[in-house]
């Protein structure tokens, strides 16, 4: 079982415009609405590949009924917990010919519902996967992850974090299965300025990742694909497919449901990538999360 965990859950409210003025009226072409948050969009592409999964995390006020709600209809099993006050994010994500996004903060998460998540890891056991995904709202504190990893250390479980800054670099010495770092994320955690597609640079900073501790590094690249630092020390970079950009909110989340699907079905690194590059780029080539059709097209081209 693939467990997720988003502390942050929201609704992706896509705006699509030819121009944005600001400071004036703006009118969209046309908009989309769904529910996110990169656990949530983890468990939803694992559930389309038909993978065995569940949903956690923290849901407040009406739009947190909308994600539950939402989850229910596509059949993706969650089992969320409902914060007494606040409501969960409305992120904001602007489409005028390059991709603008606004995050919100998200509700208060007081001790109780800490509690209560950690008693639900504690039924997490030897043999499945848990995915830390997302930011953290911001009354708790950035080592709220590797107080996560810490508790569930020894127990066979395989931790997948995709994450950026302290609450990423945090956890490394606990050893993650896996993390998954875009090309910008990765600079940050190096303090380096990567050029796009520099892959020298990005397999250095990979190195220095696990180097501290990450088991397998999977550096996303947009549309350059993907490059993979397996824990045997071999780099494996995969293409992107070609394709026309739609709306790319959620690709990295795909690969990471694509990468753990492949992963469980062949066994091997080189077929974990292609399949997780295939899902990133088939979100990324449409308004929705990659179907497993969508999925297996790209996955033939590659
Ligand atoms: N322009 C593109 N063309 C082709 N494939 C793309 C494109 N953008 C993204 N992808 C696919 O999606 C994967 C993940 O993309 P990206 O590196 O943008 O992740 P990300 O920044 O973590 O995304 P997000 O935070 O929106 O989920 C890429 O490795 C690639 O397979
Ligand atoms: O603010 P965070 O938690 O870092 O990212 C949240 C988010 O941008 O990530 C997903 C795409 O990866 C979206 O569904 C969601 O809006």
């Amino acid at each position: 079982m693939i467990y997720t965990v988003t502390f942050n859950p929201a609704l992706d409210y896509a705006v699509y415009l030819d121009t944005l003025e600001m400071g004036a009226l703006n009118r969209t072409r046309s908009e989309s609405l769904r529910c996110g948050g990169k656990g949530i969009n983890v468990s939803i592409v694992l559930c389309n590949l038909g993978m065995e999964t569940e949903a956690l995390g923290f849901l407040a006020g009406f739009t947190g009924q909308g994600i539950a709600r939402w989850l229910e209809q596509m059949a993706v099993p969650s089992d969320f917990i409902m914060l007494p006050d606040g409501m969960s994010r409305i992120n904001i994500k602007l489409k005028t010919g390059v991709e603008t996004e606004i995050n919100g903060q998200g509700p208060d998460i007081p001790p109780q519902a800490l509690e209560a998540l950690f008693d639900k890891l504690d039924r997490i056991s030897r043999g499945d996967t848990l995915v830390l995904a997302g930011s953290i709202p911001a009354s708790l504190p950035v080592d709220i992850y590797e107080r996560i990893l810490s508790r569930l250390s020894g127990r066979g479980v395989r931790c997948v974090v995709d994450a950026s800054g302290p609450l990423l670099l945090n956890v490394l010495p606990y050893h993650p299965f896996l993390i998954k770092p875009n090309e910008a994320e990765l600079s940050e955690l190096c303090g380096v300025s990567l050029s796009a597609g520099d892959l020298p640079g990005i397999k250095a900073c990979a190195a220095r990742l696990q180097e501290q501790g990450a088991r397998n590094v999977l550096v996303s690249l947009g549309p350059n694909g993907a490059l993979l630092l397996t824990e045997e020390g071999k780099f494996l970079h995969q293409e992107a497919p070609d394709g026309t950009v739609c709306n790319s909110v959620g690709a990295g989340d795909s690969m990471v449901a694509g990468f753990l699907t492949g992963l469980h079905l062949t066994g091997s690194y080189r077929e974990a990538l292609r399949m997780g590059t295939a899902a990133g780029s088939a979100t990324a080539f449409s308004d929705h999360l990659a179907t497993r059709r969508e999925v297996e097209q790209l996955l033939n081209t590659l």
